[in-house]
C-alpha cells in the first residue's frame, strides 16, 4: 500500500453559514493523481484551500504529510498551490521570474531556460508577464509552480486559458510529476486531464 501523503477525512465547510462541503473525504498517496470534478460551486476550490491550509473545516480533519496543513514557509516548501494568476512583478520578464523561483526555492526542477522551452515561452522570455496573451501567462504561472521542487501540487483549473494542444501536454506534464513520486490534486473541468487521475467529486457524485 502506498504511502498517504493528503488525508481529509469527513471534511465539512460552512461560508456566510451556507454548507460549502459536508463530510468529504479523499486520500491521496505518493505518486497519486487525483482529479476533482463537479459542476460549478461543487467546492473544488474550496476543498483545494482546506488541503492548501487557507480554508478552516468546520468538521473533520486534514493531514498533509503528516501534519495539519498551516500557511506557514516550511508548508509551503513541500506544497507547491497554483489557483488564481498571481501578482506578477513589474519590471522583471517572465524569464526573470521563472530565475527568481529557481534561486529562491534551490534544487530546482529544471534551469529558466528549460522551463521556457518546455512551456512554449521561450519566443516571449523577456516580455513582462503582463505583456503576454491570457494562455501564454498561464503557461507562465505552471512553469513558475514546476519549476520549483516540491512534494505535493495542488492545481486549481490549471487548463484555464491552454490551447488544446496545451493541455495535453499539461496532462504529460503532471503525470511526469506523479511518476518522480510527488502527489497531484487537481481541480479541473478538461474530462482529458481528469484522466490523467482518479476521479472524485466533493459532492460524492460521478455524472461520468
Ligand atoms: N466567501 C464565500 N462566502 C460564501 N460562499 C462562498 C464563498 N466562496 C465560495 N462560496 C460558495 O461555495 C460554493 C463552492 O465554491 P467553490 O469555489 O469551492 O466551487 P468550485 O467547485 O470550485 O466551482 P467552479 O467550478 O465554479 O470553480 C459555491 O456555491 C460558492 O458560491
Amino acid at each position: 500500500m502506498s504511502e498517504a501523503i493528503i488525508v481529509a477525512h469527513e471534511v465539512s465547510v460552512e461560508l456566510g453559514g451556507n454548507p460549502v462541503l459536508a463530510g468529504v473525504s479523499l486520500t491521496a498517496s505518493r505518486g497519486e493523481v487525483v482529479a476533482l470534478v463537479g459542476p460549478n460551486g461543487s467546492g473544488k476550490s474550496t476543498l483545494l484551500r482546506c488541503l492548501a491550509g487557507l480554508q478552516p473545516v468546520t468538521g473533520g480533519h486534514v493531514t498533509v504529510l503528516g501534519a495539519e496543513p498551516v500557511d506557514e514557509a516550511a508548508f509551503w516548501r513541500q506544497v507547491a498551490l497554483m489557483g488564481d494568476e498571481p501578482a506578477w512583478y513589474p519590471g522583471l520578464t517572465g524569464r526573470e521570474h521563472l530565475e527568481l523561483m529557481a534561486a529562491v526555492h534551490g534544487e530546482s526542477r529544471m534551469t529558466a531556460d528549460e522551463a521556457l522551452e518546455l512551456f512554449g515561452l521561450d519566443g516571449r522570455a523577456d516580455a513582462s508577464p503582463l505583456n503576454l496573451s491570457t494562455g501564454q501567462r498561464q503557461r507562465l504561472h505552471l512553469a513558475a509552480t514546476l519549476i520549483r521542487p516540491s512534494r505535493v501540487l495542488l492545481l486549481d483549473e490549471p487548463e484555464r486559458g491552454l490551447d488544446a494542444a496545451f493541455r495535453t501536454r499539461l496532462g504529460v506534464l503532471v503525470e511526469e510529476y506523479a511518476a518522480e513520486g510527488g502527489t497531484v490534486v487537481m481541480a479541473t473541468h478538461d474530462p482529458e486531464l481528469a484522466g490523467r487521475g482518479r476521479r472524485m467529486s466533493p459532492t460524492g457524485q460521478l455524472t461520468s
